[in-house]
């Protein structure tokens, strides 16, 4: 007969481990900080693919012999690379901008508790501030307008989805705009079917949604028999008001983490038509930031050329003449000028590069305004692949 198994015992043991691993993890992340201290003394770049790659291989190797898979070392490690960039880029940045290194900031964004613009506020001060005042707006053009007014140090704006594709409210809002972006976050947006209690799929009777999170999951709704929508004005309004009723026949559609907000469970995980699903945002602010050079930066410029022929072309000649790579071109038209565009541009480069400025002087005379809405590091960090005779 085999040995009886404690149950509580063998997860007193796992707690233990956890503890001790996320010990190690601080231990990693405070060594990390040294790492990025020396950089600044040697001007050396935050990045090292090689030693990356270096120590992926090696711990493949030593994983291997303690039975672990190479894709789960390689996921592991791949996350904590990311996550030791991110602090060391966020560090430089705070030697790079004194002022910005405040324990409380303060931002405004889109929805209540738990919409996606309230995820990625909190994720990306996770790393920078101790603690966030939230101010959840109805509006995107309540968000800058309290950013402008001094309400609030940052607003948080989402500018581009990977399925339903650029935000052009607030492209057109920019347009407008006194104030610079200065950073920048990608936020997975995953639907979810939330509940309040514990019920199941057949005895859900109305969903509550938002209407693009609704368009966005139309697939799995049309799959669904004899149920109702309740549009709501926002994700958080829908998850609010179905914390509320606890009722066994009411769902709503949202993030499985804003609805632990309001204490909800996911019933049914990734529902959106669209698996991968991410939303990427701006962080605007009244003033612009410098970019430390050995992080990588994102400039952002509009400009119109009036309708003038071949002058777009020019502008974008000039970028690759000087070897600048653009990640971004969108155009909007100009309100009260018709059949005038205005052009966003996003090239990686940082604004005090010596060819970026070359670049907008050799630009200026084809356009008939030119402006840069800010300069921000890059906030993804492609993770470093190992060569395949390593897994
Ligand atoms: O060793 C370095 O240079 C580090 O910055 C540390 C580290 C890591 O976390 O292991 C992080 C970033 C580099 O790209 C390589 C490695």
């Amino acid at each position: 007969m085999s040995e009886k198994l404690d149950l509580n015992e063998i997860r007193q043991e796992i707690t233990l481990l956890d503890q001790d691993l996320l010990a190690l993890l601080a231990k990693r992340r405070a060594l990390t900080l040294s790492v990025a201290k020396s950089k600044v003394q040697q001007i050396r770049p935050i990045r090292d693919q090689q030693r990356e790659q270096e120590l992926l291989i090696r711990l493949i190797k030593q994983g291997k012999i303690l039975g672990l898979d190479a894709h789960y070392v390689t996921s592991v490690f791949q996350t904590i690379i990311e996550d030791s960039v991110l602090n060391q880029q966020a560090y430089l940045q705070t030697l790079a901008n004194p002022d910005i290194q405040v324990p409380t900031v303060s931002v405004a964004f889109l929805g209540d508790k738990g919409s996606y613009s309230y995820l990625a506020s909190h994720r990306y001060f996770s790393r920078r501030a101790e603690k966030i005042i939230e101010s959840g707006c109805q509006r995107f053009s309540d968000i800058l307008h309290q950013v402008e007014s001094g309400q609030v140090d940052y607003g948080m704006l989402p500018i581009e989805n990977t399925s339903s594709g650029s935000i052009n409210e607030v492209y057109d809002l920019l347009q407008h705009t006194n104030l610079f972006i200065v950073g920048e976050i990608t936020q997975p947006i995953e639907h979810c079917l939330l509940t309040s209690v514990n019920t199941s799929l057949d005895k859900i009777k109305t969903i509550y949604a938002h209407g693009q999170p609704f368009t966005q999951c139309s697939n799995f709704l049309d799959k669904q028999t004899g149920i109702r929508i309740e549009y709501c004005d926002s994700t958080a309004d829908a998850m609010a008001q179905v914390a509320k009723l606890q009722d066994e026949t009411i769902a709503v559609i949202g993030s499985e983490e804003g609805g632990h907000l309001y204490q909800l469970h996911a019933l049914e995980h990734s529902i959106a038509n669209q698996i991968e699903n991410h939303s990427r945002f701006i962080l605007v602010a009244r003033k612009a930031i410098d970019v430390a050079e050995q992080i990588p930066a994102k400039t952002a410029i509009i400009l119109s050329t009036g309708q003038k022929s071949g002058a777009l072309v020019e502008c974008l000649l000039v970028l690759k003449q000087k070897g600048i790579n653009m990640c971004k071109l969108e155009s909007r038209p100009i309100q009260g000028r018709p059949w005038e565009e205005m052009f966003y541009i996003d090239v990686e480069a940082n604004l005090k590069s010596f060819a970026l400025q070359e670049a907008i002087n050799e630009m200026t005379p084809h356009t008939n305004f030119i402006k840069v809405l800010g300069c921000y590091p890059i906030e993804h960090i492609s993770p470093t692949s190992v060569p395949s005779s390593a897994l």
